[in-house]
């Protein structure tokens, strides 16, 4: 029964710089519980993360969208998404009603993670603590659902082995839509959509299928990867769409789910209308 109304909202690092942005980004996910709908949100914090390494001359190269996590970056990780950015949007939404519980990954065994590597020129490539999302128990977020909470997920793994591992947020967020069996899966970022032209940015990829977006997968580059291949996975599990919306306008989240993100035109189609870019699963 938790398929019905779940949305599952990956709100990205990038686009949660403004404190006005967090501040209708909150409004916008308590209306939608009250609309009746059973929002989840996964939260990023890639920014916020790399402002504190700086601040401690940690350095963490990105490969493939995912940061090179060591030990000490890995205290860093767990400190600014656990510890600072999950409380600030915890209160932020509770200053609607009190409905929102921040949690982590860690959390009632909620995500299990495993070491992820990152594939280089056909080399596999160690990342240090990245894990990938083995399995998610869903059970601590559907009691929160069930009992009309606002579950704010931190992108925190735990792997059989007891280490916790930094998963990336959009790669969490799929895994959860997809556990979940929830009806959409919206991503918050910094740019209008996938841009089938990158890395120049003229034309934003409208809607995608599942199948042409898994041929697309191998050549993106930088964070789309891994926002991309949550998007598929999600919903490739049975998630009716998946959304990448341009957080940096206020209210994103309301307008793309209320609008007509992928009403219009066949799949593949592109644009540069902003209103993100839809991926659906094959054959509608
Ligand atoms: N094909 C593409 N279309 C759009 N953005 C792309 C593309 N390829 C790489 N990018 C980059 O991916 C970034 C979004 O990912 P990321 O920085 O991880 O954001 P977030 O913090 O929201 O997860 C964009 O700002 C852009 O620089
Ligand atoms: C492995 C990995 O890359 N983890 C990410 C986790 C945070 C994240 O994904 O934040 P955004 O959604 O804002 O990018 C990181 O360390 O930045």
């Amino acid at each position: 029964m938790t398929a019905a109304r779940t949305v599952v909202v990956k709100y990205g690092g990038h686009a949660m710089t403004e404190p006005a942005l967090r501040r209708a980004f909150a409004r916008d996910v308590v209306r939608l519980r009250e609309e009746g709908l059973r929002p989840v949100v996964v939260h990023g914090g890639g920014p916020q993360i790399g402002a504190e390494l700086d601040r401690r001359g940690i350095k963490t190269p990105f490969l493939n969208g995912l940061r090179v996590t060591g030990p000490s970056a890995l205290d860093v990780v767990r400190m600014v998404l656990a510890g600072r950015v999950q409380p600030e949007l915890v209160g932020l939404l509770n200053e609607h009603g009190p409905y929102a519980v921040g949690l982590s990954g860690e959390d009632a065994r909620t995500l299990t993670a495993e070491r992820r590597y990152a594939e280089v020129a056909g080399e596999r490539v160690d990342l240090g603590l990245v894990g990938d999302v083995a399995r998610v128990d869903t059970a601590l977020l559907e009691l929160l659902l069930d009992h009309g909470h606002i579950p704010v997920l931190s992108s925190l793994g735990r792997g059989e082995d007891g280490q916790v591992y930094n998963v990336n947020a959009d790669t969490a967020a799929g895994a959860v839509a997809a556990a979940l069996r929830a009806e959409t899966l919206v991503v918050l970022t910094d740019v209008p959509g996938l841009y089938a032209d990158w890395p120049r940015s003229e034309r934003v990829v409208d809607r995608i299928g599942a199948g042409e977006l898994e041929r697309m997968l191998p050549g993106l580059s930088g964070g789309m990867g891994p926002k991309m291949e949550a998007c598929l996975r999600a919903v490739r599990a049975g998630v009716r769409s998946a959304r990448v919306l341009d957080g940096r306008s206020p209210h994103a989240l309301r307008a793309g789910l209320a609008g007509s993100a992928g009403a219009a035109g066949p799949a593949g189609r592109t644009g540069t209308a902003s209103v993100g870019t839809t991926v659906l699963p094959d054959g509608r």
